[in-house]
């Protein structure tokens, strides 16, 4: 089932410095099925984050349309979830409470939501951390929280814009395995930007690769689940697929 369908998706910006409008998104058509994980790469300024941004209504596009669960999108709302490479946590409130708000902010009984943010907790191992507050947390830490916070609002996409862009390799590569082992679990239907070739391929069932503006080329990640570094550093195929994914993003 789509859940997610761009169609013919445009949008010009007006460049104060020029003088003139700027196409940013020339003519993007993507659907996105429940449950699929799919990465999206390309060079600096060819759009994704314009792209993400419309999806999550946080801009206006200038022509096409996009729809989520059939839904013409006119603006931010629930069914979206978002996590960036800088986001706030509530600094005043606890790791649980940061993670129910959603949740409460919906209405949802404090019995059910503190249930359902500690299920997320755990799921992320996170659960010692519950009554901690975000300035008692490493960096990579605060990140989970974040897409667990997210997750936690059951939204019917998830986009995420370099969220791992700014902790070191080693805990980023613990974050992607853990997103993968999120994901297997709970199926969200994720829209994942990053610049990291490796990273895009290792988590996605399927890379789409932008150009100015346009989908240049789009490949299936076939690869086995769970994916774990240890195994696939050394795959063929994972290899294939990113050295791949990387001349497709140079050439664009
Ligand atoms: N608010 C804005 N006003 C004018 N032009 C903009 C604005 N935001 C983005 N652009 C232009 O639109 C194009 C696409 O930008 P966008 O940020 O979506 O690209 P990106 O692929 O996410 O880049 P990066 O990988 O560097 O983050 C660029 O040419 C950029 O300069």
């Amino acid at each position: 089932m789509k859940t997610l369908s761009l169609k013919n998706l445009r949008k010009t910006y007006f460049d104060p410095y020029a003088g003139s409008q700027v196409t940013a998104v020339h003519d993007v058509s993507l659907d996105v099925e429940q449950g699929e994980f799919v990465s999206v790469v390309g060079p600096s300024g060819c759009g994704k984050t314009t792209i993400l941004n419309m999806i999550a209504g946080f801009i206006p596009y200038t022509g096409g349309e996009i729809l989520i669960d059939g839904n013409l999108v006119k603006g931010p709302g629930p069914d979206r979830g978002v996590v960036f490479q800088s986001f706030a946590l509530f600094p005043w409130k606890t790791v649980l409470e940061n993670v129910g708000f959603g949740p409460k902010m919906r209405g949802v009984p404090k019995d059910e939501r503190d249930r359902t943010a500690r299920e997320y907790l755990a799921l992320a191992g996170l659960s010692h951390a519950a009554d901690r507050y975000p300035n008692e947390l490493s960096g990579g830490m605060q990140q989970r929280v974040g897409v667990v916070r997210a997750l936690a609002n059951n939204p019917a996409v998830l986009l995420m814009d370099e969220p791992f862009a700014s902790v070191d390799a080693q805990t980023r590569m613990t974050l992607q395995e853990e997103l993968t082992r999120i994901w297997q679990e709970r199926k969200p239907t994720v829209i994942f930007i990053t610049h990291d070739v490796a990273e895009a391929v290792f988590l996605a069932n399927r890379v789409v690769v932008l150009s100015k503006g346009r989908v240049l080329d789009q490949i299936k990640v076939d690869l086995p689940r769970p994916r774990v570094w240890d195994h696939l550093i050394e795959d063929e195929t994972f290899k294939r697929l990113s050295a791949q994914v990387l001349q497709m993003v140079r050439a664009a």
